[in-house]
């Protein structure tokens, strides 16, 4: 395919949320992204506003994981620029980068705690890090982070392998939350979760998402999280962005991807089970 010939495609739907949300928290422009003759973004566009929940779908090796790590500054671009709170992340010097980060926070797909590190000193790690507050603020922040994911004091002192996959989400959250970022990046947050650990798991991030309006970008390829917490999603198709939009407008898109990916049998019964709940929550007459 050639360079010309793919910048002319138009990116079939690339709705904006429906209120005045101000300017985009991340703004992707013309990225491309290659590893050697290998190319993985090709023109990528993405603009991700405050206090949306912006999820990333995509067949498998399409670039998800690779995009989240431009946007994270973990790796660079090919050509074209991720900002991120308005900064060219590939521009920011270290420090810049550094400060950025602080304003950030990331659960990795495997939850990603340190083995040699107990559950409280994981979730101080961020803290300490800064070198700016007393151990006693620590204390006291880390026993909150670990309230309001839901993990007791009595878990501070056990290791990672001591806790259950949910434990470890819990607390890998609570990570990810230390240092009150706006932005939250999630890759596959409920993979390996059943399905109650999982619903438990989305009604946390739901609850989060709510009282600490936060920004969160999202990677998942499981459909009952897409649906029950995404405000938009971009689909990544093509090695570009293809839609981006509320699910109900994304749904109705002629793509092969997006037929196959949301209206197979996986996806009815996503759909349907969202479908009950919204009827539930509708007032009766
Ligand atoms: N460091 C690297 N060097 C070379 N190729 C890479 C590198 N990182 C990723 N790739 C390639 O980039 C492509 C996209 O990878 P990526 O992991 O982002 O896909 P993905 O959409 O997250 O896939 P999945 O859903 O299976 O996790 C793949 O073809 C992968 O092999």
């Amino acid at each position: 395919m050639t360079e010309a010939k793919d910048q002319r495609q138009p990116q079939r739907l690339n709705k904006r949320p429906e209120e005045d949300v101000g300017p985009p928290v991340v703004e992707i422009r013309n990225l491309w992204k290659r590893f050697g003759r290998t190319v993985v973004h090709q023109d990528l566009n993405l603009d991700i506003y405050a206090g949306e929940i912006l999820t990333i779908v995509g067949g498998s090796g399409t670039g998800k994981t690779v995009l989240l790590r431009q946007m994270l500054g973990l790796e660079q671009p090919s050509a074209g620029c991720v900002k991120v709170f308005g900064e060219d992340i590939s521009a920011a010097e270290p420090e810049q980068l550094q400060h950025m980060r602080n304003h950030w926070g990331m659960l990795f797909q495997q939850g990603a705690l340190y083995s040699a590190l107990s559950v409280f000193d994981n979730i101080a790690l961020p803290m300490r890090e800064l070198r700016a507050l007393p151990e006693d603020v620590i204390r006291d922040a880390v026993l909150l982070k670990m309230d309001m994911v839901g993990l007791g004091p009595e878990h501070a002192n056990k290791m990672p392998s001591d806790l259950s996959g949910g434990m470890v989400k819990r607390a890998a959250l609570a990570r990810a939350l230390a240092l009150e970022p706006q932005l939250l990046f999630l890759d596959e947050p409920t993979a390996g979760l059943d399905p109650d650990l999982s619903d438990a798991f989305v009604a946390l991030i739901q609850t989060l998402h709510r009282e600490l309006k936060l920004t969160v970008v999202m990677v998942t390829h499981d459909l009952d999280t897409l649906f029950a917490l995404s405000s938009r999603i971009a689909v990544l198709a093509e090695k570009h962005v293809i839609a981006v939009g509320p699910s109900c407008d994304v749904l109705r898109i002629e793509h092969p991807f997006i037929k196959h990916f949301f209206l197979g049998p996986r996806g009815q019964r996503a759909l349907e089970v969202l479908e009950e709940r919204h009827a539930q929550n509708e007032p009766e007459d």
